[in-house]
């Protein structure tokens, strides 16, 4: 069995005892392994950044999308968590299987890791002190909805209890959560009204033809602050509950799983720029999970 075949085998085991388990929410794996922690951080974290995925390859937007928090806030001891909705809302399962999923969570988390080090190695050489690197947690739920795994997270009583949590999604999720058609009975927004008082939401743009472009996606947050969603159960005060920071600028070709799943079938060689290493190589090695 190659490190490839084991990595999976751990998290099919994993996997089955949380699935046979009554909790909604596990976290299965921490990056690095606690023994080898001696340069991360060790004091309660301040902020927990979640990062919740179907993983389904992790892809460079992915890891864009956690850098980009980490960095931002470099001297703020936090802790990411990248989270695997075992359930999704709208979509229904596909490939891959979820321990092939979390497999290349696990190697994600050591190329963003990698990432961020290096970064931080730059920034220390320009006369800062390096700071120590966040550990990273790979968590499961069964939750589809964001308001019910911010409630899961603060309960498993892993982080502490008042922990602020950043969820970072993309525009188009945002979109997704402020659509009243996912709370019934009431079809209103209050059901994200103690999500948004704990916690924030950090939303990266996604300008495409579906999502639309830029400054129609900025024209959202005015649109929440000016009241515009008022009719709905929407609050003002929302607005400085959410963080929006661009993505791919004009000119960039556009990252997803989707297009990921597409280049593993047909154009291999473009799993250079659309996957972070360790996935590539686990894709590579284990060429039959996107064949069909
Ligand atoms: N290129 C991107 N730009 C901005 N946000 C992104 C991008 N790719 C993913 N995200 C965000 O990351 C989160 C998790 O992404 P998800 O697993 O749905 O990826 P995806 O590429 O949209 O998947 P798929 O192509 O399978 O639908 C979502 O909130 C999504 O909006
Ligand atoms: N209202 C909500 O909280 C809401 C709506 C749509 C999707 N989601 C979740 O967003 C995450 C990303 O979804 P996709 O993989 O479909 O882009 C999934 O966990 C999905 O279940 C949440």
């Amino acid at each position: 069995m190659n490190s490839f075949q084991s990595l999976r085998a751990h998290y099919k085991t994993a996997l089955q005892r949380f699935v046979a388990s009554p909790k909604a929410f596990e976290v299965i794996q921490t990056v690095p392994a606690q023994q080898q922690q001696q340069q991360q951080q060790t004091s309660p974290p301040e902020l927990l950044y979640v990062l919740d995925s179907s993983f389904n390859p992790p892809t460079t937007a992915h890891l864009r999308i956690a850098v980009s928090a980490l960095l931002d806030k470099p001297t703020v001891s936090s802790r990411l968590l990248l989270l695997l909705a075992t359930q999704n809302a709208d979509k229904p399962s596909k490939p891959a299987l979820f321990e092939d999923r979390l497999a290349m969570m696990e190697l994600f988390a050591g190329d963003l890791l990698e990432y961020v080090r290096a970064n931080l190695l730059e920034t220390a050489t320009q006369g800062e002190q390096p700071q120590l690197l966040p550990q990273i947690d790979i968590g499961v739920t069964k939750r589809p909805y964001f308001v019910d795994k911010a409630v899961e997270i603060e309960e498993a009583a892993i982080y502490p209890p008042t922990l602020e949590q950043v969820h970072l999604t993309g525009y188009d999720t945002l979109i997704r959560i402020f659509d009243t058609k996912y709370y019934p009975p009431s079809h209103t927004l209050q059901p994200l009204a103690p999500f948004l008082s704990r916690h924030r939401l950090r939303v990266t743009l996604r300008p495409d033809s579906d999502w639309g472009g830029r400054e129609e996606q900025k024209a959202f947050l005015l649109n929440l602050a000016q009241g515009g969603r008022e009719s709905e159960g929407g609050q003002r005060e929302w607005a400085s509950r959410l963080d929006f920071v661009e993505g791919k600028q004009p000119g960039d070709r556009a990252v997803s799983s989707t297009i990921a799943r597409q280049a593993v079938r047909d154009r291999p060689d473009d799993l250079e720029w659309l996957v972070p290493r360790g996935v590539r190589e686990y894709l590579t090695d284990q060429n039959n999970i996107y064949s069909s």
